[in-house]
């Protein structure tokens, strides 16, 4: 078994992306720029948000972080978003999910300019996405790719499980997976939660991608030996021993699965630390794009 760490190949694409931006500044060429709106005050959401803006920092790109009240309302947000769209200093805009129940999500993302939609949640992205057209990819199936990249790790002619048919992860990885790329061209089975069956289905597969936010889901018996395996879940379970009285949890029982697998990725540290990575090279890429 070997462990794929997200830390490792993160902090990697992180210094790639720092070397293209200090290159881009000697020639004179644009700063990229990143804009994050956070509506309200939700502990994850305040946690990811500081994260990408720090990473910002550190690579070198213009950040802006706007907060918004939690009792804001969808029209103001829309008129947030788009003065960001005409804002020509800006290059990629997200909005931070999840939003208040009164704010319907699909709308914000329609707002959206699709040219700087860096989280790839657009229909104009998925569409390209799904067409195999150059698109902005969501982050954590991106990260995935990237992973699987930098460890070589051939997939071609190999049978992809994926559980969970979100539109931003499941729906994007079988896509992905399946596509005519050098990390891609798996027979792809996209299982949900009306799987007939699904252990059926897990243990015929050489790549298992779980993504179905249930903790411990996957177990030792479902997987077969040698099995890569790639873990989405991140849910915040309490945990008293811990300083933050949380500990986080993916769908894979670890202790059980990693024993039997070829690699697998650990929750923390393993996929989530990927998402940065991702979300920064949209970024330069919706600058370069725009700008050259
Ligand atoms: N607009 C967006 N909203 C959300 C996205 C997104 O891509 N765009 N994804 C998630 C949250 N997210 C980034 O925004 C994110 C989730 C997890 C991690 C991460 O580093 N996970 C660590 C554990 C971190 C922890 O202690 O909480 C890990 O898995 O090791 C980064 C970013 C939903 N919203």
């Amino acid at each position: 078994m070997q462990l794929l760490d997200g830390k490792v190949v993160s902090a990697a694409i992180i210094q790639q992306l720092k070397s293209k931006v200090d290159d881009r500044k000697q020639k004179g060429l644009k700063t990229p720029h990143l804009a994050a709106i956070l509506v309200g005050s939700n502990g994850a959401s305040e946690t990811y948000v500081a994260s990408k803006v720090r990473h910002c920092e550190q690579i070198g790109f213009d950040s802006t972080l706007i907060r918004l009240d939690d009792n804001i309302s969808e029209e103001t947000l829309l008129q947030e978003i788009e003065k960001l769209n005409q804002d020509n200093d800006v290059d990629g805009i997200l909005v931070q999910l999840p939003l208040p129940k009164h704010i319907k999500e699909s709308k914000v993302i329609e707002a959206i300019n699709a040219d700087k939609d860096v989280d790839g949640f657009h229909p104009v992205s998925a569409g390209n996405l799904m067409l195999g057209l150059p698109s902005f990819i969501p982050a954590t199936p991106y990260g995935i790719m990237l992973m699987l990249e930098h460890y070589n790790i051939p997939t071609a002619g190999k049978h992809a499980v994926v559980i969970g048919r979100s539109n931003i992860v499941g729906r994007p990885m079988s896509v992905l997976l399946s596509g005519q790329s050098k990390y891609g061209n798996c027979t792809v089975t996209l299982c949900h939660s009306k799987t007939d069956d699904l252990k059926k289905h897990t243990l015929q597969a050489d790549i298992i991608v779980a993504a179905l936010g249930k903790p411990g889901f996957l177990k030792g018996d479902m997987v077969k030996e040698g099995a890569i395996i790639i873990d989405v879940g991140i849910t915040r379970v309490e945990d008293s021993t811990k300083k933050s009285g949380f500990a986080i949890k993916g769908d894979v029982d670890f202790a059980e699965v990693a024993p039997k697998s070829g690699y697998i990725t650990p929750v923390p540290g393993g996929v989530g630390l990927m998402t940065i990575g991702a979300l920064m090279t949209n970024t330069l890429q919706a600058c370069e794009r725009m700008h050259g």
